[in-house]
Order: C-alpha cells, then structure tokens, then sequence
C-alpha cells in the first residue's frame, strides 16, 4: 500500500528528486528537526494519480484526545448530541452540499464514518455547540464566529461560522478558497481541516480545536507566563516548516498570504500550528513559465509586503515578508504596528532593523526575555534574518526553507550558548557560596 503521504513528497525542483517524507521535517507527520532527509525520485504518474483522486481523499490524522474539554466548556452530559444520520452516501462519494456536510478524515476522528462520506448534519453542529452558544465561543475574525464543539463520539473541534455577509459574492469566494485550500493541505504545523457544511444560509467549517490559544497572545502574556527565547524560537520554526511545506510540497504551491501572530495557534506543548486560509491563493505554476499571480491586494496591515502592495504581484515571497515581521514581533513581543508610541517606534520592524543597523539590538529584546549571553546572540541573529525576509524586492528574500535551516542553526548555537551560560552561572554561584562559607 502506498504511503498516504507520498502525494506531499517535494515537487520536481531542478535536480528532479524529491525529499523521502519519512524523514523531512517538512512532511506532514514529522516532528523531528533533522536535515538528514534521503532523496529518492518522485514518479509524475502517481503524483497525477494522486491529484485525480480528489483533495478529499483520507489524509487527514486523527485530532488528540482532550482529555479535560467536557469540564472547560460546560458540556453537560444531558445534553447529548442527536444520533448522527445514517451515511447515504456510496465509497466514492466525496463532495456534497447543502444540508450535508462534506468530510474528510479517517474514520476513527469522527468514529464509524468513512473519509469523505457525507456524514455530519447540522443538527449534530447544533448539537455540539448547544445551538451556538455564546459559552462555546471561542474567538471572532474576519470570517465569523469560532466555537469549540464536542461531537458525540467526544472528538472536540473548532467550528468556523461564517458571519452573514458571507453571502456577498466577495466573502463567498473567500470561503470557498479556505475550502479548497485546507482540503488540500496536511502537516503537523497546519490546522486540520475536518470538513465543511453548507445548508441554507450557514456556512460551517470544522476543524482541529487547538488548545492553547495565539501566538499574539501569548506574547501579550494574557494567558500569565513569558514564552521564552528558546520556545519562541521553536514556534518560529514549526511556522517556517509550515509555509515551507505550503510553498514546496503541497501538489501545487500555496501562498497563505495572512501570516501573523493572531493566526499561529498554540498547543499546550507549544507546538505551533499555522491557522486561517481564508486568503490563501494558489501560486503561479512555474513550469508554465509564471513567476507570480496578480490579485487584489489582501493580507493584514503591517504584514504586508510592500512589493506587492505596490503591484499587485504575488508570490511565495510575501509569506517570507510577513514572516521577517513575525520574527520581529518574536523577539520584540511588540505588535507590527505600535500606534500608540512615538512616530520612531510605531512600525515596529523599521525601528528593530534600524537599532540592529546601528548596533544596538539588544535595545529592542522584549523586556520580558532575560538579558542573557544566549538571548542576545539569537537576537542578533533573528534580527538579521528578519532583516533578509523583509528585503524591498523579493529576489534578495531567502526561500521559506532557507529561513527555516537558517533558524535550525540559530536554535543549535542557542542551546550551547545556554548550555554555557548555565555552567558559567552555577561555577559562579558556587564561587559566592564558597565565600559565604569563608566568612
Ligand atoms: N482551530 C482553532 N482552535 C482554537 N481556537 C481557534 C481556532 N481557530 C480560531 N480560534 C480562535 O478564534 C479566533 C478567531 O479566529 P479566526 O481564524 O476566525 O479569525 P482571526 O484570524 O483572528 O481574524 P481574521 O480572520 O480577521 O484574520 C482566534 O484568534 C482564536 O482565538
């Protein structure tokens, strides 16, 4: 049987080889951070096999038990779900709209129903989250009003409604995009997509709940601890294996066009996971010859590549852009844009690139990461790749792989630097206890 994941094995780059998935930490599974990846040859004919057999076949890994969310939200035992509708739908059946929802996900994540069948109702949506209410709320965007539900067979997820007006041809648009997309994507560092649901004038998307809330809000604190350099570091890299993976394994590149800290969820183990293609956009295809895609302008401001603001071109590279944001907001803890501070300050990228250019980087370290000889060194470093990823024209920015091999070595001379500091740290503390012992 042939691996589930073979249809993300890296698409033909120059040398025609693509990476083994097993051991990528690119592939979808993959936790590990070993750049020891084999290569072996990718077969074109499988790849179109695979693309053909749809984006909804069965890719998507099961969602981890939540072992506490009956408590959290107030689910009450009483109120059971009604009994989930009997699927009508044949083996091969993969799409359905209106009253149905389609699905896609091994049968065990939502239990007995078989990927790609028809099998959730908006009755069991009511169900989970008790006729959408305000107590299963979880979050609002752009899109609409999250909740976190609890379906029957106790598989917790996220379910995005769509707010009224995304009825509008516009947002309707929008939302089939987010539809495609996620229908198409799996990997670690992604949300996972579980399935939509059209019928009348709701639009559901359900997907993996991930617990622990934003990146933004952590470096808010609000959830009443610091993250510090070494897990920020990780997340930065869970974030670039993520849009690697988006730009070069999908089966066509993906641009995901909203990075930013409100849009990296976190898990309790502080694994990063990239959220929201609401703006996603297909890349241009290179072998025909494209180098980028012209669309309206989207995105959030301060994460917005001024290039293609100005015109109008996208590609990969403004992911790599806002990502050079990202890395400033990781190591500032600031927000993009400050409007409340003096003009200086207020474009907080400019301000950080500039006090590294002038060598004062250590300036601009969150207060609330520790002035240690480890933390600086990454600053720096950070800061000059941040600096890379935010160039003017796209052609001096690295490739979202670099940025992340860039970030593996980071995160190595870190945890030495550390190591040192440490053994430093405790050589002198048993020095000042020698001395009290002295006296
Ligand atoms: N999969 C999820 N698991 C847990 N919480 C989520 C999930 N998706 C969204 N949320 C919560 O809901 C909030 C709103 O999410 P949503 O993706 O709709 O909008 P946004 O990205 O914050 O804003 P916009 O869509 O305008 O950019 C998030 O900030 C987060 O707190």
């Amino acid at each position: 049987m042939k691996s589930p994941y073979s249809r993300y094995a890296r698409r033909t780059p120059a040398s025609g080889v693509g990476y083994t998935p097993d051991c990528d930490p690119y592939s979808p599974t993959s936790s590990s951070y070993s750049s020891g990846s084999t290569l072996k040859k990718r077969n074109p004919l499988s790849v179109a096999a695979k693309s053909m057999a749809g984006v909804f076949v069965a890719c998507f890994t099961p969602p981890e038990p939540e072992p506490n969310n009956s408590k959290d939200f107030g689910y009450s035992e009483e109120l059971k779900a009604p009994s989930v509708a009997s699927s009508t739908s044949g083996g091969n059946e993969r799409r359905r709209s209106s009253r149905r929802g389609i699905y896609s996900g091994p049968a065990n994540s939502f239990h007995g129903r078989e990927p790609g069948s028809v099998n959730f109702t908006m009755e069991e949506i009511y169900a989970a989250t008790r006729n959408f209410s305000p107590t299963f709320k979880i979050g609002q965007g752009g899109f609409g009003t999250v909740y976190k539900g609890r379906f029957q067979d106790g598989t917790v997820v996220a379910i995005k409604r769509a707010k009224k007006s995304v009825y509008d041809k516009h947002l309707g648009v929008e939302f089939q995009s987010e539809i495609r997309t996620l229908a198409q994507v799996e990997h670690l560092n992604l949300v996972k997509f579980y399935g939509y649901l059209e019928h009348e004038d709701e639009r559901i998307v359900l997907v993996e709940y991930v617990a622990n809330g934003t990146l933004r809000e952590h470096l808010d604190c609000i959830h009443g601890n610091v993250i510090d350099l070494a897990v920020r570091l990780d997340i930065a890299i869970d974030v670039a294996h993520a849009i690697t993976y988006l730009h070069m394994y999908t089966d066509h590149p993906i641009i995901h066009r909203d990075i930013k800290s409100s849009n990296i969820l976190l898990t309790e183990n502080f694994r990063a996971k990239v959220a929201d293609f609401g703006f996603a956009r297909l890349a241009a295809d290179s072998d025909s010859g494209a180098t980028h895609v012209s669309t309206q302008v989207k995105g959030t401001a301060g994460y917005l590549d001024p290039e293609y603001l100005r015109t109008y071109q996208l590609t990969e590279k403004s992911d790599v852009y806002s990502f050079g944001v990202l890395l400033v907001e990781l190591v500032t803890g600031r927000r993009p844009i400050e409007a409340k501070r003096e003009i200086k300050e207020r474009i907080t990228a400019k301000w950080a690139i500039k006090k590294f250019a002038e060598g004062n980087a250590i300036l601009i370290l969150d207060p609330k990461l520790k002035c240690t000889a480890a933390n600086n060194l990454a600053l720096e470093k950070i800061l000059e790749l941040a600096m890379q990823c935010l160039a003017p024209h796209r052609q001096s920015r690295p490739s979202m792989r670099k940025c992340a091999e860039i970030l593996w070595s980071i995160r190595k001379d870190y945890k030495e630097q550390s190591a040192s500091d440490f053994r430093s740290l405790s050589s002198k503390s048993q020095g000042s206890i020698s001395v009290i012992t002295e006296e």
